[in-house]
């Protein structure tokens, strides 16, 4: 898919990961909305995209993405705007072991309803053009944390969910490529929630094992994750892919045997 002129809405926008994919869609003409909760953050980097890449490409809508009607109106708001979506990145995510219903929420339930509502918007089954939609999971996916029981359950959901419902689109011939990436450590604000007991839970005193982790396994750029994007968007015949990026393989495709009897 060429990106210029192109509409994405990309979830947890504002700060980390969500910031540079959306940096590097404007960097490439792509029109960008920026849904995410955090008022200050959006206004903030929406503030630096205006002045970078022009006013008119990029939108905020400050919104929680566990609210399904305030992120269906976030869709809507966002095919208004621009006239069209094409690209959906379903990237918000928390890392919360003590408030772990709200994590399964924002993760993997919110993940799904951003799939269906980009579904809605974008499927040949509605009429419309086709399109691309990217789930963000994590290598916690493969290599399981035992500090974050429920990320990891949430990450694992998400690509099951994505590898489901991209067969199921090119089964049904909705036109909309679905894919999940799933990086190992990158650095973003995410990660300051291991310092904070609040967000950790019963697992906090375990803190310095998970630094030691991030010390073998080494810390991503949000860029090259962005990088990764990218690649899924610009490459027509990856749907049900499932990409991994780490430090040590770069950016990569998890294989899985054909189905048998
Ligand atoms: N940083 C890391 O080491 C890794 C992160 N990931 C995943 O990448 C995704 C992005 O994470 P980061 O950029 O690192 O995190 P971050 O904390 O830096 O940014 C997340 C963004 O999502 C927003 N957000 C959180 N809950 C929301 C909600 N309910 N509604 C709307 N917006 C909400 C936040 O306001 C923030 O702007 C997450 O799904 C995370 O699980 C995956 C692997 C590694
Ligand atoms: C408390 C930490 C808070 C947030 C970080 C998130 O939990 C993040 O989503 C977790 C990432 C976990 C990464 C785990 C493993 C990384 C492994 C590697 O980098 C390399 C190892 C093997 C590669 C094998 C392969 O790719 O096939």
């Amino acid at each position: 898919m060429a990106l210029a002129g192109k509409v994405a809405l990309v979830t947890g926008g504002a700060q980390g990961i969500g910031r540079a994919v959306a940096g590097a869609l404007l960097q490439n003409a792509a029109k960008v909305s920026l849904v995410d909760f955090n008022q200050e953050a959006g206004e903030q980097c929406i503030t630096c995209f205006n002045q970078e890449f022009g006013s008119d490409n990029s939108l905020f809508i400050q919104c929680d993405v566990t609210d399904r009607e305030k992120l269906q109106d976030a869709f809507k708001r966002t095919v208004e705007h621009f006239g069209k979506l094409d690209i959906v990145i379903n990237n918000a995510g928390i890392n919360n072991e003590n408030n772990w219903v709200k994590t399964i929420e924002v993760n993997l339930t919110s993940v799904v309803k951003g799939t269906y509502l980009g579904l809605e918007h974008m499927s040949k089954e509605h009429g419309k053009q086709g399109g691309v939609i990217i789930n963000v999971s994590s290598m916690a996916a493969f290599l399981h944390s035992p500090h974050q029981p429920v990320y990891t359950a949430t990450k694992y959901g998400v690509v099951g969910f994505t590898r489901a419902i991209a067969e199921a689109s090119e089964i049904e011939n909705y036109g909309v490529r679905i894919n999940v990436l799933c990086p190992a450590f990158v650095d973003t604000p995410l990660l300051q929630s291991i310092d904070q007991e609040e967000k950790m839970g019963k697992f906090y005193k375990h803190k310095d094992e998970i630094k030691h982790r991030m010390s073998i396994y080494g810390v991503l750029k949000p860029s090259l994750i962005a990088e990764g994007m990218l690649k899924i968007i610009n490459d027509n015949s990856l749907n049900g892919a499932v990409m991994k990026i780490t430090t040590s393989k770069g950016i990569h495709f998890q294989s899985y045997e054909p189905m048998s009897a």
